[in-house]
């Protein structure tokens, strides 16, 4: 795989501007920022920020492209999808490389997450010609039918972990079902979004897809923007409730998921990615009868199977977080956990002694146990590559353990027993459970969180589209009574 990487220096966007209307434009507010490598510390380049006269700007042109985007055929349309998914397949190692550099992600692991993202436009292009309403059957004299139609510019704001792929892969379904749409990547890694920008920068027709690198201060003009019809964010809890507020003004709706054992409870923390996966399993509940058997299974494979490396090194099994704050925020949950009595049984600090990655921000995998409900590191959302692991004995209790937080996207049961997994399955109070696996992703099946993990479920047409009741009376109208006939 490693003669397939392009090199470093040919891969970074040659623009790092705002891509709207079919064209690149330098910021009104003239404003630039670095970007980093969290690999090593070092800035990578300078990005332009978009502001809000800059937002004006891109709605307008996402506005005015919206009445031709969705009049376009539906089978046009998917061609353009198809379009789209073979020049980011043919771009893969290229945004691999480069959200490697950006997020230090392993760049073994993110050549998936182009694959994915064009996988995804192929699979809404598919699905063009079925964002289609019903007839109601009601009386004699009536014809009732429902329509679905785009909603009309919609804001996606992405977050920092998977930046191509989740500008890529979320913007199929918008666009298939006749949105225009707005890309807002992660303010951290904004270098995969902008090559995105470029590469398909003459498959779409201008306006349909639009890509503002910035901040929070681009997010909240997007969310309050009255042209702005749906704002989407994978993002944190905070970060949803004030784009919930924010949105509320304008009425927008918001969206915002012994060994096979063992494997599965270490791959599901995703320490490849330093743990900040927003699927990540990072509490671990173990019966007693099997607790220590397991733990020392999880303990072994992590410590074997995830090492801290330089993120663009085809060989690295594991990256550092995002940044130095968030190596600090990390250390200090590991700190708290000590402080409260839990045992720390791997790592539990920043590497040290591995030259290459040299002022990367890097934590250790680090795996607590005995771990305790009320601890800070059970209750709230690390984003790190730290687990908890709790030891049960009674399964109601266990549940309620399970339960007891504000979260509420991703579970998995691990059970020989399907009536186990059947009766466990609607207790658990998550929007995803696997069963007997962990971490894998599967097309079309909705992904989405309950409680503060998320509002609304990402299924197909249902977030992409309102849905226009039309009843027509036969009496009053003769053009009714010819289409029922
Ligand atoms: N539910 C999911 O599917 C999913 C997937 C990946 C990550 N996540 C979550 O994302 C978080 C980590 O990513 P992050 O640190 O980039 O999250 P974040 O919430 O800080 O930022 C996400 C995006 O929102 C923007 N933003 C921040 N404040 C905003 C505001 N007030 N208005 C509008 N936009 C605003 C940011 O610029 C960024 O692009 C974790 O909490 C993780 O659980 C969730």
């Amino acid at each position: 795989m490693a003669a397939q990487l392009p090199s470093i220096q040919d891969s970074p966007p040659s623009h790092k501007e705002l891509f709207y209307n079919g064209q690149w434009h330098a910021p009104l507010s003239k404003e630039y920022r670095e970007t980093f490598n969290p690999g090593n510390g070092s800035v990578i380049d300078q990005v332009a920020q978009a502001g809000a006269r800059d937002v004006d700007a891109a709605v307008e042109a996402a506005h005015q492209a919206f009445a031709g985007w969705r009049s376009t055929p539906p089978a046009q349309r998917a061609a353009y999808l198809r379009k789209a998914a073979d020049v980011i397949r043919q771009h893969a190692e290229q945004l691999a490389l480069l959200d490697a550099l950006n997020t230090g992600n392993p760049v073994a692991e993110m050549l998936s997450d182009a694959k994915v993202a064009a996988a995804n436009l192929d699979y809404f292009a598919g699905l063009t010609p079925m964002v289609r309403g019903e007839t109601i059957p009601q009386s004699d004299d009536s014809f009732h039918y429902t329509l679905r139609e785009p909603l009309g510019v919609v804001a996606r704001i992405i977050a920092f972990n998977h930046p191509a792929m989740f500008a890529g892969a979320k913007m199929a379904a918008l666009l298939a079902a006749g949105n225009t749409v707005i890309i807002k990547p992660p303010d951290q890694a904004p270098l995969s979004c902008l090559r995105l920008a470029e590469i398909l920068s003459d498959v779409f027709p201008p306006g349909v897809l639009n890509i503002l690198p910035e901040g929070v201060e681009c997010g909240k003009a997007l969310s309050t923007h009255p042209l702005v019809s749906k704002v989407t964010l994978i993002g944190s809890v905070p970060t949803g409730k004030a784009i919930q507020r924010a949105a509320a003004d304008t009425l927008k709706p918001t969206l915002c998921e012994y060994r096979q054992t063992g494997q599965g409870v270490a791959r599901g923390m995703n320490f490849t990615w330093a743990g900040q996966s927003c699927g990540s399993t990072s509490r671990v509940f173990l019966h007693e009868s099997h607790h220590d058997e397991v733990l020392r299974r999880v303990r072994d494979y992590v410590r074997t199977h995830f090492k801290p490396g330089v993120p663009t090194d085809p060989s690295t099994t594991m990256g550092p977080v995002i940044s130095k704050a968030v190596q600090e925020r990390v250390l200090s949950y590991i700190e708290s956990a000590k402080q409260e009595g839990a045992e720390l049984l791997l790592g539990g600090k920043a590497p040290t002694g591995i030259p290459e990655i040299e002022g990367g921000y890097f934590v250790e995998p680090t795996i607590f146990a005995n771990v305790q409900p009320h601890m800070r590191i059970a209750r709230e959302e690390i984003f790190g590559p730290v687990m908890s692991v709790f030891k049960w004995t009674d399964e109601d209790e266990v549940i309620r353990q399970v339960n007891d937080t504000r979260y509420g996207l991703t579970a998995a049961i691990y059970t020989q027993s399907m009536a186990t997994a059947h009766r466990t399955v609607p207790k658990i109070e998550t929007g995803f459970i696997w069963v007997n696996q962990v971490g894998n992703h599967f097309l079309g099946i909705p992904f989405g969180g309950f409680k503060e993990s998320g509002s609304g479920r990402r299924s197909v047409w249902t977030s992409c589209c309102r849905l226009r009741r039309r009843s027509v009376s036969m009496l009053a109208c003769g053009d009714a009574a010819d289409m029922q006939r």
